[in-house]
């Protein structure tokens, strides 16, 4: 559907060429939720821009449905250009006309013909959920309204693709949850290829199927959501992750550890064993979950856990036989939780 063959973007200004895109190839698939997520400044934007060649790139081919576009300009281009709409971050609403007329102007500029437009328009707004808003102004809207009406206005012209420049972030969490949630219907009803760009993994794991990780211009690494989540292997990917999984502890815990910190990581129905339990059975220690957490995504179980592997405080019925120093049931125990899941991480011993 969208292909993207070692794109480069540079910038001129007056002192200085920016590469703002450093040789990026993506490919993505007919009714695929993308997401391409970095820091500010990566190249997301551009990239992005270049789908629909908003942004013409140094270097490189953009193709749609097998077609290259690339060198394509002005009546050919506005064609290609129907295929793809674009909702923004600050909406870009016009704010002296209504929302029926936000929505009407992308069809009369399609071409449409009035009649065409006052039947089409009240249908796409009852699929975004805006019916009861249909004569009111953009600034009697909250910001999911209004990027309601922006997604209205993108779809409108029935693309085959839906370019999302960072639609959540001026959204507070619950808005952009049901944003979210609204994008991912029209990905299933309607069958639109959705790219989006974000600089959180949290909207990414909510929404994308396969996802493109961008650092510094270039992309660093891209694959199915669920296994970048579960093995990352870029740092910048991991520093990524890790925040969204967000397992830092207090202080007041870090301060006085006695004993051998884990971070363990559980993939799928590997999540479900009583791994732990057992450990501390088998090896005469005491386990102490200090945090935890397990993340479904694409219906998929992640789970992660940071715990204290010590001394058993009183001597246990299980333990009273065993004899070996705690260091050697310590490293013993981590062996064998580290056969039965998908990654072990020693954070402190
Ligand atoms: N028109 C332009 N002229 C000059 N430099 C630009 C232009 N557009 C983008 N850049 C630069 O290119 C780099 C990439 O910008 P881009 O907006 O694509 O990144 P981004 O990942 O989308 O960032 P953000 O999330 O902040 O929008 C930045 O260093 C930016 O300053």
């Amino acid at each position: 559907m969208i292909e993207l063959q070692n794109i480069s973007i540079e910038f001129r200004t007056k002192d200085q060429v920016i590469r703002a895109v450093d040789q990026a190839s993506l490919h993505i698939g007919t009714g695929e939720v993308f997401g391409i997520v970095g820091a500010s400044g990566a190249g997301k934007s551009s990239l992005l821009r270049t789908i629909n060649l908003l942004e013409r790139p140094s270097a490189g081919r953009v193709r749609l449905d097998g077609r290259d576009i690339t060198d394509l300009k002005g009546a050919a281009l506005r064609r290609e250009r129907q295929k793809t709409g674009l909702i923004f971050q600050h909406f870009n609403l016009m704010h002296t006309r209504t929302v029926f007329d936000n929505v009407a102007f992308a069809l009369r500029v399609a071409g449409k013909q009035a009649a065409e437009i006052a039947a089409h328009v009240p249908e796409i707004l009852d699929l975004v959920g805006l019916s009861d808003k249909v004569q009111v102004y953009p600034s009697q809207l909250s910001g999911g309204q209004k990027q309601r009406v922006g997604i209205a206005r993108a779809i409108a012209n029935h693309p085959a693709v839906l370019l999302c420049d960072e639609p959540t972030s001026a959204l507070d969490l619950e808005t952009s949850g049901a944003i979210l949630e609204l994008l991912k219907e029209i990905n299933r009803r309607l069958g639109i290829t959705i790219v989006l760009i974000s600089h959180e993994m949290s909207v990414i794991k909510t929404i994308c199927d396969r996802v493109a990780v961008m650092d510094q211009g270039r992309i660093v690494e891209q694959g199915d959501v669920y296994d970048i989540f579960a093995r990352p292997e870029h740092p910048f990917t991991r520093q990524l992750v890790d925040r969204t999984f967000n397992l830092d502890l207090p202080e007041r815990l870090t301060a006085n550890l006695q004993g051998t910190l884990l971070k363990i990581l559980f993939l799928g129905e590997r999540a479900e064993h009583p791994l732990l339990s057992e450990a501390a059975l088998r090896f005469g220690i005491s386990v102490n979950i200090l945090h935890g957490k397990i993340e479904y995504i694409n219906n998929r179980a992640i789970g992660l856990l940071v715990a204290l592997l010590g001394e058993l405080q009183e001597c246990s019925t299980h333990a009273a036989h065993i004899t070996e120093p705690l260091t050697g049931r310590i490293a013993a125990a981590v062996d064998f939780i580290r056969q039965g899941s998908a990654r072990v991480e020693v954070l402190h011993a």
